[in-house]
């Protein structure tokens, strides 16, 4: 007897009900708005966090910043140079944006990963890249087992960027520059709930000042780490 898993990089009627779900409850909210292009959900909030809330997020990022490691662990001298760290939910100020993000998207709690802050400086990036997970991967079955696949991506500029550090989204043809306090979000999945190449994006190298982010991935399941 054959049993059915479902592996993460197909259709899943689970995950296209996830992004329905939540396509309908930003598209209802006024201060949300869509970026127009027909390969891929994503919608920008202006002003989600207050300047007050950014310099706070910043300073735990220096607090706790690490070299960035790649989630396959694997070595990654040039591929993301920025660092990184994840943020305690216990702290006040994380687990109330925490909260808002899940708020605005109408996502549970449980489904969100830790949020994670990165800094960038002058020079560093974060090469092409998709969120979700390839089904191919050694670590996949332990993802599987831990709330499946990647769905949403929400993600916070925390500081103004002199120059350079957008978020490239090549398959789309655009790039989203770093505006302090905005929330941009995305859906790492078709409409179907198959795995979306569309949302391969990059953080182009900071070329003057620093750029701060945090990020947010909402698995389809519970995560439990
Ligand atoms: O910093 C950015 O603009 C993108 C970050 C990113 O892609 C990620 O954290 O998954
Ligand atoms: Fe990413």
């Amino acid at each position: 007897m054959s049993e059915i898993v479902d592996d993460g990089g197909v259709a899943s009627a689970a995950r296209a009900r996830i992004g329905e779900t939540v396509r309908a409850r930003l598209e209802r909210n006024p201060m949300v708005s869509r970026i127009d292009t027909p390969q891929l959900e994503i919608y920008g909030r202006h002003e989600f966090l207050s300047a007050e809330e950014c310099a706070g997020l910043r300073e735990l990022i220096d607090a706790g910043a690490q070299p960035s490691t790649l989630f396959s662990g694997s070595a990654n001298a040039d591929y993301r140079t920025s660092a990184s760290c994840n943020l305690s939910p216990w702290s006040p100020l994380v687990g109330g944006i925490s909260d808002r993000i899940c708020a605005l998207m109408g996502l549970a709690a449980e489904h969100g990963e830790t949020l994670q802050g990165q800094r960038y400086q002058p020079g560093q990036e974060y090469k092409a890249h998709c969120d979700y997970f390839p089904v191919t991967a050694s670590y996949w079955p332990a993802m599987l087992k831990t709330g499946g696949q990647r769905s949403w991506t929400a993600m916070i500029y925390l500081s103004p960027v002199e120059a350079g550090g957008e978020t490239h989204f090549p398959h789309c043809g655009f790039m989203v520059p770093p505006v302090e306090g905005m929330l941009l979000m995305w859906n790492n999945m078709e409409r179907d709930g198959s795995p979306n190449r569309s949302s391969l994006h990059a953080a182009r190298p900071v070329e003057r000042g620093t750029k701060y982010v945090v990020t947010k991935w909402f698995r389809e399941r519970p995560w439990t780490p």
